[in-house]
């Protein structure tokens, strides 16, 4: 509570304004039952006709008071809880980016958007309405305890044993409520990701004619959800009862031994007015109590979630006074590195020297390390031994922002953003003309699809708008990552969806434009890695063969064995574009 309390004094000026406010609300709330009193007693048991006025006006201006004050109050605890919602969703969130990629890894994406919106949300409703009540509640609940027993002790006691099953009864309550809400809030988390994982992947399931069997099974949920809320329902049904009974118990008890009292003199009529004033403000907070304990409780559930993720570490991060070229060559080396996700070693004493603007072509089979070897290269992850240097300097030396802008990745995963073409494109250089865009785009064998459009580059993509095949998507990317114009160039696997055709004549173009950058890439078709400087050949975490086209073909290895599979495509690639 209090690394949140410290959230709160960030707007301390609002919150010390609102909280005063509070305390007048309450204070003035305080003086209608008293006013009320005296004008029973003085003004029409009495007959003092000169009080009457007062008092009515004095209950006006405490009514105004009240209503403006309360105003002022309700504005500024919504507007502190507000910004605290906002401040630590934007620290959440800008921390999360920093997390390195072995976090993501692991993380579940559904769990990391549950922390960043539920349990920011409970935040939000404790200060706004938990924390202010309970406090609220409080002061009510002491202050109109004193009153009540300078009123009339013996009344005040019966009345408050009374309150003390209505409390309990409230708590247990809540308890038993708070165990089905559970249960409610993961089954409506199961129904959710039912709902969008069939929504999704709807293709799939019309593909195998499974909408039966899907629709049969969301049925099934929905109706598990009903008989929870129903069983809530009856919680409500046994408790709700109780509490309202004992409440007209206690009313009730006041009244009679109240009107005893009066008539016995010991007590004043107005007294007794004023009374059954004050004692709902032992009866609500009474009642409130289970509810408001536990949402202080889910308070501090949420903040130890939430405070986990602001206090983790990123793995990896910038060394103080790291290296920050501006522009760096482009040249890359692999001393004895050795790399492992977890404990498994996937690269095995790796030594490769990569001059700068060389073109690398890496093949291997799959799951044999060919993305991993050059996902050191911008510290997606780090090396478990040995190093990798980029214009001789160790990557864990550079400033981590400055070697990203100095690569440009197309992965394996090719992802768009619900965006335009454009924005989508000008994501790998914000600052990019419109010549430049069609210029990445005319060398990713791109531009002509798109002009077709009917919006050309204002195309809506994703979600909102129209779907893209497989290679118009890599495509785009592969635009994208030209954008950038950067010295080191990486193509994860980025032209698998493309025809041979279209990826030969892509990867020529690259190799004609881009000729100064460094280029990796990972493809399957010898057409796509012929005309690489060297091609590497990597089987389980080691280079088993290096060399260009030509010393690869005569040692008859294992880019022989692949070249001999792939023999009659690549001849009709050879007579056809070439
Ligand atoms: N994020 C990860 N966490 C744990 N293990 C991983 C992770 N990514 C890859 N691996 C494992 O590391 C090994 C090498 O993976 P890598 O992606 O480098 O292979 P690859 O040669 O690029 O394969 P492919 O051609 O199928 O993409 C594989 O055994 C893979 O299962």
């Amino acid at each position: 509570m209090s690394r949140i309390l410290k959230y709160v004094f960030r707007h301390k000026l609002s919150f010390i304004i609102g909280s005063i406010s509070m305390v007048l609300v309450i204070g003035v709330d305080h003086l209608i039952p008293y006013l009320q009193m005296i004008l029973i007693d003085d003004g029409i048991t009495k007959g003092k006709s000169s009080v009457v006025l007062p008092v009515i006006g004095g209950i006006i201006g405490v009514t105004i008071i009240k209503s403006i004050f309360g105003y002022v109050k309700e504005y500024l605890y919504d507007l502190v809880s507000s910004k605290v919602h906002e401040d630590i969703k934007n620290d959440m969130f800008k921390h999360i980016q920093s997390f390195e990629f072995k976090y993501f890894d692991s993380m579940n994406t559904g769990e990391l958007l549950s922390r960043i919106n539920e349990d920011v949300e409970n935040i939000w409703q404790t200060i706004a309405f938990g924390l202010r009540l309970f406090v609220e509640n409080i002061i009510y609940f002491t202050v109109s305890t004193v009153i009540l027993f300078v009123i009339n002790w013996q009344l005040a006691l019966i009345c408050l044993a009374i309150m003390i099953p209505i409390g309990y009864m409230g708590t247990r309550l809540n308890r038993l409520l708070n165990k089905g809400y559970g249960k409610i809030s993961d089954h409506t988390a199961e129904i959710n990701t039912t709902a969008q994982q069939n929504i999704a992947g709807v293709r799939l399931v019309k593909a195998f004619a499974r909408e039966k069997h899907e629709t049969l099974k969301f049925l099934k949920m929905n109706r598990g959800y009903y008989d929870l809320n129903m069983s809530q329902a009856k919680i409500m049904r046994k408790y709700f009862p109780n509490i309202e009974f004992l409440t007209n118990i206690a009313l009730v008890a006041m009244i009679i031994i109240g009107g005893y009292f009066v008539l016995q003199q010991s007590m004043t009529l107005g007294e007794l007015v004023a009374f059954s004033g004050y004692i709902w403000n032992l009866i609500w907070p009474m009642r409130m109590l289970g509810w408001l304990t536990d949402v202080l409780s889910k308070n501090q559930a949420s903040a130890k979630k939430i405070f986990e993720i602001l206090d983790r570490k990123t793995a990896i991060e910038n060394k103080e006074g790291a290296y920050t070229p501006n522009l760096v060559d482009g040249s890359v080396e692999y001393k004895n590195v050795s790399f492992k996700y977890n404990d498994e070693i996937v690269l095995k004493d790796l030594n490769l020297y990569i001059p700068s603007g060389s073109k690398v072509a890496i093949m291997g089979t799959t799951g044999a390390g060919k993305s991993s070897i050059l996902h050191l290269i911008g510290r997606s992850y780090d090396v478990a031994k040995g190093e990798v240097l980029v214009d001789g300097v160790n990557v864990k030396d550079f400033n981590l922002t400055s070697l990203r802008q100095n690569m440009s990745l197309v992965s394996q995963d090719t992802f768009l953003f619900s965006d335009t073409i454009e924005n989508n494109i000008k994501l790998g250089n914000p600052e990019a003309t419109m010549d430049e865009i069609r210029e990445a785009c005319r060398i990713a064998c791109c531009l002509d699809f798109i002009d077709e459009l009917e919006e050309g580059f204002s195309t809506e993509i994703g979600e909102r708008g129209i779907g893209l095949s497989g290679g118009q998507k890599q495509r785009i990317s592969i635009a994208r990552a030209l954008l950038r114009n950067a010295p080191i160039l990486i193509l994860d696997d980025a032209t698998s969806a493309l025809d041979m055709e279209t990826e030969y004549e892509l990867l020529h173009n690259l190799n004609k434009r881009f000729s100064h950058s460094t280029t990796f890439i990972i493809a399957h078709r010898i057409s796509a890695v012929k005309n690489a400087d060297v091609i590497l050949f990597v089987e389980n975490g080691e280079i088993v063969e290096k060399g260009n086209h030509k010393q690869l073909l005569d040692k008859k290895g294992r880019y022989f064995e692949v070249y001999e599979e792939q023999f009659k495509d690549f001849e009709t690639v050879e007579s056809g574009v070439v």
